[in-house]
């Protein structure tokens, strides 16, 4: 795994960052972070995270070699209209462009998953990243009508719409990479054999202001996702970078997006249900001088009381089950408190 030990701190720090950063004209030392043990970037890297079409006849395999890989992928063919995905853009910079008074109505309260703020991992950290988020594992409405008591149903008709859609899409991904495992209905004993998978879904919107100094700031620390698979509209502005972790070299390689594709990250409680298989991929945001960039990623998770361990089909004499059971709330909560050592808490010995 890759340290991060440059700027690891041991403490849950509560942060009280009601800074609005469009209007800040200099990165101060709160903002600035060491990242000197990371692996070097390579922007020169002919490599790119694989582009899968979800129409294509092979599609399980490749699906499936993607996940064994990379832990990442692109999806085109995936039907989603683009006009939502508009709306979607159009609803999140209109909820960002408000003034930071406005936006801290809907801000996230202590033990709570929605509402607006810093990522909750920001928690491990002393520094502050250079981005703001809104999250909504409900409806938004209770928060949306907070912001605009008389202008929040457009809002809210579109993250819902969009969320209904992610989920349909999620539960069709998440079947091609299980069937790439032999993995059937049958073995998932918390869902239904429908055809939609029973999960969580959470709904997040970024926002990364214009910094004036791109190289002391950091967007979104490295991390990897928490639950089972992210879908994640990066928007056309480039600042999404992955670490390609599968070869002699491990090195960031930006992601060059395919107009109009999706990408789908696998998350720590996918890795933990295929008994390490399938990988979940490490990415960060990097920010632009010259613009703001807006993505909204869809975290699609096992359902809420649900026990997550490895499948006994992907466990064997040689192979035993390498994490004890976890639920995506307890999980959530060690991924704030210890980072990217939350997956290693869960290893049995
Ligand atoms: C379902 C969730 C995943 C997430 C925590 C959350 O409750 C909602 C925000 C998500 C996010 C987005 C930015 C990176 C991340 C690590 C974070 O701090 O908040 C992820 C969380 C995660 O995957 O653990
Ligand atoms: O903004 C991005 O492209 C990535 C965001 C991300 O990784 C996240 O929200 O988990
Ligand atoms: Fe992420």
């Amino acid at each position: 795994m890759v340290s991060v030990s440059g700027f690891r701190t041991h403490t849950t720090h509560v942060h009280d960052n009601n800074q609005d950063l469009s209007s800040v004209q200099e990165v101060s030392d709160s903002f600035t972070w060491l990242l000197d043990d990371l692996p070097p970037g390579d922007s020169s890297s002919v490599e790119t995270i694989p582009v899968i079409d979800l129409t294509d006849p092979d599609i399980v395999n490749r699906i499936g070699h993607a996940c064994q890989t990379w832990g990442v992928f692109q999806i085109t063919g995936h039907g989603v209209p683009v006009g939502l995905i508009d709306r979607l853009e159009l609803q999140g910079r209109r909820f960002f462009s408000l003034p930071i008074d406005q936006k801290l109505k809907a801000a996230r309260r202590p033990g709570d998953l929605s509402g607006y703020g810093q990522a909750p991992i920001l928690s491990y950290f002393e520094k502050v990243m250079w981005s703001e988020g809104f999250t909504m594992a409900e409806s938004p409405a209770n928060l949306a009508c907070q912001v605009w008591p008389d202008d929040y149903t457009e809002f809210c008709d579109v993250m819902e719409e969009y969320k209904k859609e992610m989920k349909a899409l999620a539960s069709k991904i998440m079947w091609l990479m299980l069937s790439s495992l032999v993995i059937c209905k049958e073995d998932l004993e918390w869902s239904e054999p429908t055809e939609e998978l029973d999960g969580s879904a959470v709904l997040h919107l970024n926002w990364y202001p214009r910094c004036p100094d791109p190289s002391r700031a950091i967007g979104m620390v490295p991390h990897t996702d928490s639950t089972f698979i992210t879908i994640l509209y990066p928007s056309s502005t480039a600042g999404l970078q992955v670490l390609q972790a599968h070869t002699a070299q491990a090195h960031w390689v930006s992601v060059d997006r395919v107009p109009g594709s999706l990408i789908i990250n696998v998350g720590d409680l996918l890795h933990i249900l295929t008994n390490g298989r399938f990988r979940s991929s490490l990415h960060q945001a990097l920010v632009n001088q010259d613009k703001p960039r807006f993505s909204a990623p869809f975290f699609f998770g096992p359902p809420k009381d649900t026990l997550i361990g490895p499948l006994i089909k992907l466990t064997d004499a040689d192979k035993g089950p390498l994490y004890r059971a976890v639920k995506m709330d307890e999980y959530l909560g060690l991924k704030k408190k210890h980072y990217q050592n939350a997956l290693n808490l869960l290893k049995l010995a």
